[in-house]
This record gives structure tokens, sequence and C-alpha cells, in this order.
């Protein structure tokens, strides 16, 4: 059965001061308990705030390896990266100290350059602490897409490479993303989400039915721990 534990919020500010709150405490403890602690964030434009709240907060950042959970396939410079979304809004004041490790490199093809991430994610000391997860209308999170050309792949619980290559319908460019078992061996896996169409995508997706109409149903299913789900309007 799929649990979520909700988090609802009056505004997208209060629900940023609290989810950045429960992060920094769940990457302190971890730093306490084995001196480092890792974090995948998701792009988009829903996590600004939450990353310009999270930037504040005085932990130690230089203990700290943030990473993608996606990125499009194009360089930091381009609007389009999550990596320069990450630079702009969540790697600065206290969180430029942290390390980021990109997911985009110049190894060549997109499956090239999944190849090379999946090593760097790889000598990371896995699980992640605390990955972020984003959700669009169209049931996708991550860079699950419905219809992607390897969607069975990349929510396979047993899939052999913590990231892959993938394109989609409505996903713009081919994109690298992190595969199931890297999202659902976390320690704290959030769901973050805003507005009522969201909502009710959610609930439809937490429903019976195929994970590949919704595949945030593969992260629903196969989730070690209850997903922290994380709602504004
Ligand atoms: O690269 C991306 O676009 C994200 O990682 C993606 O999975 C995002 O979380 C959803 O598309 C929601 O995006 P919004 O927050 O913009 O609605």
């Amino acid at each position: 059965m799929t649990t979520v534990s909700q988090n609802m919020f009056d505004t997208g500010a209060e629900l940023a001061t609290a989810l950045a709150r429960k992060i920094a405490d769940r990457l302190s403890a971890a730093i306490a308990a084995r001196g480092q602690a890792s974090l995948a964030v998701s792009g988009g434009s829903t996590p600004k705030a939450l990353f310009a709240a999270l930037s504040k907060l005085d932990i130690d950042w230089a203990k700290v390896t943030v990473t993608l959970v996606d990125e499009r396939m194009v360089g930091p410079e381009n609007e389009r990266s999550n990596h320069r979304l990450a630079k702009l809004f969540l790697l600065k004041d206290r969180a430029a100290a942290a390390k980021f490790l990109p997911l985009f490199n110049s190894a060549g093809t997109a499956e090239d350059v999944a190849a090379q991430a999946a090593k760097e994610i790889d000598a990371l000391a896995l699980p992640f602490d605390v990955v972020v997860l984003g959700m669009g209308t169209d049931g996708h999170t991550a860079s699950f897409f419905p219809g992607g050309s390897t969607l069975a792949d990349v929510t396979d619980p047993a899939c052999g490479q913590s990231v892959m290559a993938i394109e989609a319908p409505g996903a713009g460019e081919p994109r690298l993303t992190l595969t199931l078992p890297r999202i659902v061996d976390a320690g704290l896996i959030v769901l973050h989400i805003e507005g009522d169409d969201k909502r009710s995508v959610l609930a439809r997706a937490l429903e019976n039915g195929p994970a590949a109409e919704l595949p945030v149903r593969a992260v629903l299913r196969q989730a070690k721990t209850p997903v922290e789900l994380y709602w504004a309007p």
C-alpha cells in the first residue's frame, strides 16, 4: 500500500521555511553520524523559494554534497539548466560552501554523459540522505516522463545504473535522470508540489493503475520510507 506523509501549508513561503528546516536537520544529523551528507534536488520552477530558504540555514555545508535528481542535456550557462538553477538559488549564502556534483558533462552522447555521471554518483557515500522530487501535471517525477524512451529501465527497482538518459514527448531536450533505486533508497524522500492541479494528479497517482501512466507511481510504490508530501496552494 502506498503511503505518503502529508505536510500541507497555506502558502509556498510557509512550506519553504518548514521544508528547508526539515532538510537542514536531516543533513546535520547525517553529518553528526557520518561526517558527511548528500542531497539531490529537482529543478523546475517550484523549488526556488525552498532553495533560497535552505541556502541561508546555518549547517556545515562544507560537508554536504549537493547533486541533481535530473538534468537537461545542456551546459550550466543554458537557461534550461538545473545546474544553473541550483547555482542561482541554492548554492549561495551559507550553502555556497557545499560541494556540487553536476549530472551534465562533456562525455559525448546523452548515454555517454549518463554513464560518466553514474560513475560519479556511485562514488558518493550512498544512499542519499535527502532527495527532493517535484512532479509535473503529467505525473512525471525526476525525468520519468510518460512515453519516455527508457522509462521501463529508469523506473526498474533493479536498475543497475544510477543515472540514465531518457527522451520523451514533453521533456524538451534529452534528459539525464537518477534512476529509481537511487531515489527510493534515500533516507528522506520529499515530494514537493504546489497547486490544486498537481494535488489532483497525485490523488490519481495514489490509486491503482499502471506506473507508466503516471510514473510518480514508481516512487510511491517502491519507496523504502514513506514519501513526505509537501504541498501548498
Ligand atoms: O528538470 C525538471 O524539470 C525537474 O526536475 C522536473 O522533474 C520537475 O520537478 C517537474 O517538471 C516539475 O516542475 P515545476 O516545478 O516547474 O512544475
